[in-house]
């Protein structure tokens, strides 16, 4: 897990560096930061279940922070079609990583990327198990978006944040219940 952990950590910042020369800008832009930064590993286990439509599940959620690495076992994660708002079943891909967007990217841009909505089913025929590498800048960094992506036809569409931010936001709002931090973060 150790050895899972320093790759991933490797592979976030070269991704986050890919991400940062795609909007134009130095992808060394927030290397330091980034290796400043939080990571997190989350395991997850969804037992198969009977009744998978009774059971509670992971609610539909986008990922705080900037991006999610995610190695599982079994299909069941389905992701938001913006395109035409229907949720689409990842398909089960065997060693393949999945990369999720989360909500400080989509801010880091302007909204050019946008964060993910997720959420995870139960079935009736496995276990599943996940593992989610997350990674964010330190607790009190701010993440605001690229100046050089604003100007008269593109307003500041966000605030900035930081993770302390974000845990504020949790103690006083209920994610369950469809509050986003995303959502809190637009400028009108
Ligand atoms: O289990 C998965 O595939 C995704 C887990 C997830 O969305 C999360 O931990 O935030
Ligand atoms: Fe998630």
């Amino acid at each position: 897990m150790g050895d899972y952990a320093v790759k991933t950590r490797h592979l976030a910042i070269e991704l986050m560096g890919l991400i940062t020369e795609s909007l134009g800008i130095d992808p060394k832009y927030l290397e330091t930061k980034m290796e400043d930064g939080m990571q997190v590993l989350v395991v997850n286990c969804y037992p198969k279940c009977p009744e998978p439509h009774m059971a509670l599940r992971l609610p539909p959620h986008s990922d705080y922070s900037c991006i999610t690495i995610v190695l599982h076992s079994s299909r069941g994660l389905e992701i938001m079609d913006a395109s035409d708002d229907t949720w689409r079943l990842v398909p089960e891909l065997h060693g393949a990583l999945q990369v999720h967007i989360r909500d400080h990217v989509e801010v880091l841009s302007n909204g050019l990327y946008k964060s993910m909505l997720h959420k995870v089913t139960l079935n009736n025929e496995r276990t599943r198990v996940s593992i989610a590498s997350l990674y964010s800048l330190e607790m009190d960094e701010k993440m605001a978006t690229v100046k050089e992506l604003i100007d008269d036809e593109h307003p500041k569409k966000y605030k900035e944040s930081s993770f302390n931010d974000f845990l504020d936001f949790l103690s006083k709002n209920d994610i369950t219940e469809g509050k986003s931090f995303i959502e809190s973060l637009k400028n009108n």
